[in-house]
């Protein structure tokens, strides 16, 4: 059988109370003094509600143990310092540098790269100066109007949440497109949409390896080519973000068209580098600035706010207490707000690429349940699909739910619908409703006896469903950063509980390399004979369609 987790000296007191709190109810818990002001914090324009939570004030207490003999604070002062805590990359992880609006310097190996960030903020701000003005023309002398991202992964999930994010303050003068999968059909999409002369593509990788965006590159070039473009005039359609500046050159970027980032800025996490380009350039580079801040907010106070507050702190605690204790497999992010909907997608890869890891970060093999399956999307709409399991299935799913209190969009009541809705699945799912509530409702409409006996169990919604509000005054791009960088240090806290290494991604390799075989196989000139039957019957029939030997 596996362990709860590594051997902290409370993780025995927190089996007793996860056994009492499988015996309670979290309607008994509200009767706790004092726990709605106790079980709330607030920071950088978020305030996290965990009172719907299946756990007793003194259950909590012990949680926060854990983090202190897990050693999250020490972690965590060695991730800001830039220590190489992604060990077996040898990296430091310093997605913190880029948002950093303080004097502090941060070193790398003896260097303080705060000079390279401000310099390619810079370099970023005049790039949409350029822009906005309407000085960055097209090969035939027209300026930019369309701006595609090709890109995959963290150089695409973390720049679409952004800046649908900031829908409100997107620029109306420039339309922003998105080629993301090797489909051919991603490309299609956009190529059929935009006006060659007015295009800038942007080639975001920071490896420049990575086969979907090199091939989508290489073919938006030939369109790009094949649509009338000069070669001598590639520079002003095609920019660069990577890592490798030889890669990118090579494929034939000007330099001066490509901006840095720098082997300590994850993939995952590096929206807030010049991976996020398009976000200052589809709104201003103010904008881009702002939601800068507020993820800088949400460091300061992960890194100041005693435990017992520190929302990062909590909601990584709250998801190890269900996932370890209770066996919950899966967590859903919930926002009551259209803009947020690629959230769940960025917080995927966020969470599952860093703590989806079997073996602890110095190789052992792990003997307890590591990072859950994420998911989410938008309310009120989920509420017409799978809230049903949310609400009457047989699996505990903890939720978060996020909300602001005003909109952007003044529209008659619907700010009052959609928030009154997040409340109300807030109550539901903590609290339900019971069977006997249910009988007396039905019999007080006249329900024969034989019909209550029948409905009544199936109208049981038990509640005892985990809950946090997390709630905002208004989506702006300060509670923007600050909220992506809040569930950024929830994955570290529980990477550093779990004694992780969660900035590596090796698991997503041998796809890789198993790709690129069998794409010999499909595409090779001469017959193919693999000896994996189950493999080759595939092989076969696809050459075959394609009239291959
Ligand atoms: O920016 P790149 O180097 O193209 O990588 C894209 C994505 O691919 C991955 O390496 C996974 O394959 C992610 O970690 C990364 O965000």
């Amino acid at each position: 059988m596996m362990k709860i987790l590594p051997s902290y000296a409370v993780v025995d007191s927190l089996k007793q109370h996860a056994d009492q709190a499988s015996a309670a109810t979290i309607q008994s818990y509200q009767a706790e003094t004092g726990r709605t002001e106790r079980m709330a914090t607030t920071a950088a324009g978020l305030t996290l509600d965990f009172s719907r939570h299946l756990i007793s004030e003194q259950g909590l207490n012990e949680l926060i143990k854990l983090a202190e003999q897990a050693g999250v604070e020490a972690k965590r002062t060695a991730m800001f310092a830039g220590e190489k805590i992604n060990k077996s990359e040898g990296r430091a992880v310093l997605h913190t540098a880029l948002r950093h609006m303080g004097d502090r310097l941060v070193m790398v190996d003896g260097e303080d790269v705060m000079p390279a960030v401000r310099d390619t903020l810079s370099r970023i701000s005049s790039l949409c100066d350029t822009v906005h003005a309407g000085q960055w023309t097209g090969w035939s002398g027209k300026p930019v109007k369309h701006i595609v991202n090709i890109g995959i992964g963290g150089s695409y999930l973390g720049i679409k949440t952004a800046l649908d994010g900031l829908r409100p303050y997107q620029r109306k003068d420039l339309q922003a497109h998105y080629v993301v999968n090797v489909d051919p059909a991603d490309l299609a999409k956009t190529l059929a949409v935009i006006d060659p002369e007015t295009t800038l593509f942007i080639i975001c990788s920071k490896s420049f390896t990575t086969m979907e965006t090199r091939v989508n590159a290489e073919a938006a070039k030939a369109w790009m080519l094949e649509q009338g473009m000069p070669e001598a005039d590639s520079a002003r359609h095609f920019i660069a973000v990577s890592n490798n500046i030889a890669k990118a050159t090579a494929f034939g970027i000007a330099e001066e068209n490509i901006l840095p980032l720098w082997d300590w800025v994850g993939g995952r996490y590096s929206l807030w580098s010049a991976i996020g380009v398009m976000i200052p350039l589809m709104t201003s580079f103010a904008i881009f600035k702002r939601l800068l801040i507020g993820a800088f907010e949400m460091d300061e106070h992960f890194q100041n706010a005693p435990l017992e507050d520190n929302m990062p702190v909590i909601m990584g605690l709250l998801g190890i207490w269900y996932s370890n204790f209770f066996e919950a497999q899966s967590h859903a992010v919930l926002s009551y707000a259209s803009d947020l909907d690629a959230f769940p997608g960025h917080l995927q890869q966020m969470d599952m690429e860093s703590n989806g890891k079997r073996v602890t970060a110095d190789g052992q093999p792990v003997d307890w349940q590591t990072g859950p399956v994420i998911w989410g999307g938008v309310g009120t709409n989920g509420q017409h699909a799978y809230h049903q399991l949310l609400h009457q299935g047989t699996r505990l799913i903890p939720v978060d739910i996020v909300a602001a209190l005003e909109s952007h969009n003044p529209v008659a009541e619907h700010q009052d619908w959609l928030f009154a809705h997040a409340l109300a699945q807030a109550q539901a799912l903590a609290y339900g409703c019971q069977e006997d509530q249910i009988r007396a409702e039905m019999a007080e409409k006249g329900a024969s006896q034989a019909e209550i006996d029948m409905l009544a169990p199936q109208k049981v919604i038990p509640g005892n469903k985990p809950v946090s509000l997390l709630i905002m005054d208004k989506l702006e791009p300060e509670t923007l950063g600050a909220l992506i960088a809040l569930y950024e240090h929830k994955v570290f806290v529980q990477g550093a509980i779990w004694e992780l290494n969660s900035y590596d991604q090796f698991g997503v390799e041998l796809g890789k390399v198993l790709g690129d075989q069998i794409f010999e196989q499909l595409t090779a000139d001469s017959a193919v004979n693999e000896a994996d039957a189950g493999l080759n019957q595939w092989l076969q029939r696809y050459r075959q369609k394609h009239h291959r030997a």
